[in-house]
């Protein structure tokens, strides 16, 4: 067998050599929630081996336990490699774009496959073809959370951009300038007179490790007791799990010690397949810019045993934890968070600077989790929006009003609107913090909050999307169309979603200017992008 450094290894793919635990009804991140949340990998993209699949079907060349050898033609959303074999797709795990590799099959459907590597044949770091690199993680093969550690840094931000150029040009049908794939709709658009779209080269990190500045940890228990870390892939399994390279050290450190103290006070974990014990997960979030952390207990119920003791355990064993917040969530749900936050000791936000802009931040609001790379996105969208002092702007999705606040620098007026109450106060209280007086916040659907400012008279120059991964809703683009502001910057974690969006903006009279790629999640096969576009003129 083959590890995901290419490799020959023996047996299955390595495991952390961590405890097991069972356990079914695995968690799912949340939109955009991206990357390790301190090892909560996203199981639905790891299933090729669940069992569910046919072991044979009329009409598909292979069979599920049947050996193949594939040239690697491409790289999926979820960083497998594709190959065909007979005409025939298979996603294979680990093969990266250039390779030629041996597989065995997992599953089968009508139209696609999985398989698994279990040999590289050629190509890879021999021939220097592909990037292909040791990934540095010791549990990559087994954790979900990170998907392109195999692949070099430069490649990954290579692939990053040709992945949304890809998007753009299939689902949105866009010409980009100056692309290979997307030649023929280039050439055609420059024929026709039309405009091509600029697909800028992706901002990475000068050193894309340790960046998550937010954990989110699944706990559960093995035989030695409660444990927290990662469900294994393929699984809903947890694997106990201390160290991780894209996370804060900081965050490992709180994650360490509110386990400890759990286990010192005999605090029961959350068992998912029965749906009884309290302890469901842990989240740790880190402030770089004061130091200020916070600890979110969330259980499956409201009464914590010990709940002042516990709190105090954890303060004593971490001096820098300013909030120990408790989050009930007692459905049986991926959803980590649940409606009820309390404060079992301290603040009920931390804060945070984001170039020279302070952010409170509660258990609950959106906060972007790479800090070096927010400040390079919002700083695309502050361009984009391209103000003079004079807008109105509206920001939709708009969180604990991150954004909002940087453009209401430039801006006359600002409007945001955003469904999670919680993350409302948080954008008034942020905008009290910074003396912003010219932005307005107000909760609820965008896409029933902006039909009323529009009804109500306001006339927005620039509006800022960005929504979670599903984009934008179909009647939110109907009320910008009819707003029809002479800018839009949208704001994009889903390529995909983007471009059906783009297209939808484009048939409305929009023309895409720019996209900037932006590396928020190094080593995933996550991209966010900042795009430019402006209202036709007839
Ligand atoms: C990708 S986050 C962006 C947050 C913010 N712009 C930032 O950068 O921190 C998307 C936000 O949209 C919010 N949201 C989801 N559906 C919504 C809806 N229908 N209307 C308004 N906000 C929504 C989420 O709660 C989340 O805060």
């Amino acid at each position: 067998m083959s590890g995901r450094n290419g490799k020959a290894v023996s047996g299955g793919s390595k495991r952390s050599g961590g405890k097991k635990l069972g356990g079914t009804g695995g968690q799912r991140r949340n939109a955009r929630d991206t990357g390790s949340n301190g090892g909560t990998g996203d199981r639905s993209r790891r299933n090729a081996g669940s069992g569910e699949s046919p072991r044979a079907i009329a009409g598909v060349p292979v069979i599920v336990g049947q050996l193949v050898t594939c040239e690697i033609i491409g790289l999926t959303h979820d960083g497998d490699g594709v190959g065909r074999v007979d005409g025939y797709t298979l996603f294979i795990r680990d093969a990266l774009p250039g390779e030629k590799v041996q597989a065995e099959v997992v599953s089968i459907g009508k139209s696609f496959g999985k398989a698994r590597m279990t040999e590289l044949l050629q190509g890879g770091s021999d021939s220097g073809s592909v990037g292909r690199v040791k990934p540095p993680c010791p549990i990559y093969d087994s954790c979900g959370g990170c998907q392109l550690q195999h692949l070099s840094y430069s490649e990954q931000l290579r692939w990053k951009r040709q992945h949304v150029v890809d998007n753009l040009a299939r689902i949105g049908k866009l010409a980009v300038a100056g692309e290979v794939g997307s030649g023929a709709a280039a050439s055609k658009a420059a024929t026709e007179g039309q405009q091509t779209v600029i697909v800028h080269p992706t901002i990475g990190m000068n050193a894309p490790w340790r960046y998550r500045n937010k954990a989110q940890v699944p706990i559960g228990f093995g035989e030695g007791g409660l444990i927290g870390g990662f469900y294994e892939q393929g699984s809903n399994d947890i694997v106990e799990m201390d160290a991780c390279l894209i996370q804060q050290e900081e965050n490992e450190e709180t994650v360490r010690a509110v386990k400890e103290a759990a286990r010192m006070l005999d605090i029961g974990a959350y068992n998912r397949a029965t749906g009884r014990g309290l302890l469901r997960h842990v989240v740790v979030r880190h402030a770089r810019t004061t130091g200020q952390r916070m600890v979110v207990l969330v259980t499956n119920g409201r009464d914590i045993p010990h709940a002042q003791e516990f709190a105090a355990l954890i303060r004593e064993k971490v001096p820098g934890v300013v909030s120990i917040c408790q989050n009930v969530q007692t459905a049986a749900t991926p959803v980590v968070f649940g409606e009820e936050t309390r404060v079992l000791w301290g603040e009920d936000v931390i804060y945070d600077e984001i170039d020279g802009i302070q952010f409170a931040i509660s258990p609950r609001s959106f906060f972007q989790v790479n800090p070096e790379q927010t400040v390079r996105l919002y700083g695309k969208a502050v361009e984009y929006a391209a103000l003079t002092g004079n807008e109105t702007v509206m920001d939709a999705y708009c969180g604990a009003g991150t954004i909002s606040l940087f453009l209401a620098k430039h801006a006359d007026k600002v409007y945001g609107v955003e469904i999670v109450p919680e993350a409302i106060e948080d954008a008034k209280r942020n905008a009290r913090l910074n003396g912003i007086h010219n932005a307005e916040f107000e909760v609820g659907p965008a896409e029933a909050i902006m039909p009323r400012w529009k009804d109500d008279g306001i006339v927005p120059d620039v509006i800022v999307v960005d929504p979670p991964r599903k984009g934008c809703d179909p009647s939110l683009i109907d009320t910008m169309l009819e707003l029809r502001p002479s800018r839009i910057v949208y704001v994009s974690c889903n390529p995909s979603t983007l471009a059906r969006d783009l297209r939808l903006l484009e048939d409305g009279g929009y023309k895409t200017v720019e996209v900037q790629p932006v590396d928020m999640f190094p080593h995933t096969g996550h991209v966010e992008c900042v795009v430019s576009l402006n209202q036709i003129l007839n």
